[in-house]
């Protein structure tokens, strides 16, 4: 764990959101009960715990990948910004995104580096990185990605089987030799500075823009509105334990039987408020022409959950994921705020367009 070794235990006393506990290795071999408790976190919260994922080792790494690249000069990252016209991998400086539509800023750092050019390093596919992801790409960096990646598509299979999907559906939207908005990202939150409030959000309240992710952190600050409440509650992190969540992809495939959750990041509670927060995340996400639509002509259950919703519009976009992605880092820039119009822009499945 870069910069700590030691940091004070999760406080007792604030909210906290239980979380179902998957293991993977269950899931993976087929286990029935396992996959039944898998199935309700997906279509509940769309938000558990997963153990025995085997990545340990490698999240240790990228960490240390992590802590290496936010050490470089300000000046040295930014020749690796994002850039403000939708491409998200890169360099994200803090203050970069908003995090609601009044324009505040977002607290959080961050390096994100596309599974494409991962897979190809050297060769760039969509851009280059500074040296310390450089020197880091083949023994950390893509193997990190290659297991996430297969994690992500493991758990995507089952819930495909699940849904009515025929085998493969899913890899077929999720291939590693289509481009795709799939990205690993390492984030810096700096120690909550005296006076900062701690439900300032350092980044904002969202929901996962892409299929599945599977994220690591050490110390608390990430929390879920859950359905049906209008109060944010933490996720208590676990040692040995990912976080893994289901994005807005999964929902629209899935008619909105697999659930894309709200959540932001606040400043660590507590003692742990006084230590930089790192997490890590690995986002899968549909290749760049796959159309985000309900996929009801490949399972009665996903047609008939779209015959009976409320308002089927967000099932039926003829949006292709690379022009969803685009769109939606394309209007979180603080550079492009012109307003609440320019905020919404940059929402996704958010039913609370007011939360922040
Ligand atoms: O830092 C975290 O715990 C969560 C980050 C997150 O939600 C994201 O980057 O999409
Ligand atoms: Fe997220």
């Amino acid at each position: 764990m870069p910069g700590i070794t030691a940091f004070p235990p999760f406080p007792e006393n604030v909210p906290t959101h239980p979380l179902l506990v998957i293991d993977y290795q269950l899931v993976k071999a087929g286990d029935e009960e396992e996959i039944d408790k898998f199935w309700k976190a997906a279509t509940t919260l769309g938000f558990w715990y997963l153990k025995n994922h085997g990545a340990d080792e490698l999240v240790d790494q990228m960490f240390n990948m992590g802590a290496e690249t936010m050490d470089l000069p300000l000046e040295e990252k930014l020749k690796f910004e994002q850039g403000d016209d939708g491409m998200s991998f890169g360099y994200k400086a803090p203050g970069a995104n908003a995090t609601d539509e009044s324009g505040a800023r977002d607290t959080v750092e961050f390096i994100n580096i596309s599974q494409d050019d991962a897979l190809a390093f050297p060769k760039p596919v969509h851009r280059t990185y500074p040296s310390t992801v450089n020197a880091r790409m083949a023994w950390t960096i893509r193997p990190f990605i290659e297991h996430s990646a297969e994690v992500n598509l493991v758990l995507m299979e089952v819930l495909a089987k699940r849904l009515g999907f025929r085998e493969g559906l899913l890899a077929d939207k999720h291939r590693l030799d289509e481009t795709s908005g799939s990205e690993t990202r390492c984030i810096k939150n700096p120690p909550r500075p005296g006076g900062i409030s701690e439900e300032k959000a350092a980044l904002g309240a969202h929901t996962d823009f892409g299929s599945m992710t599977f994220l690591h952190n050490r110390l608390g600050g990430l929390q879920v509105m859950p359905p049906g409440s209008d109060n944010w509650q933490y996720i208590k992190p676990l040692p040995g334990h990912a976080v893994c969540n289901l994005g807005d992809a999964m929902y629209i495939f899935s008619g909105g039987i697999l659930k894309s959750n709200l959540h932001r990041v606040v400043p660590a509670p507590g003692a742990q408020a006084a230590f930089p927060r790192w997490s890590l995340a690995m986002f899968t996400r549909p290749g760049d022409s796959v159309v985000l639509r309900a996929l009801t002509e490949e399972s009665p259950i996903v047609a008939d959950a779209v015959k009976y919703a409320q308002d089927t519009s967000i099932f039926e976009s003829d949006q292709t994921s690379k022009e969803w992605f685009a769109r939606r880092i394309k209007y979180q820039r603080t550079k492009n705020q012109k307003g609440p119009e320019t905020w919404r822009q940059s929402r996704g499945t958010e039913h609370r367009p007011d939360a922040a």
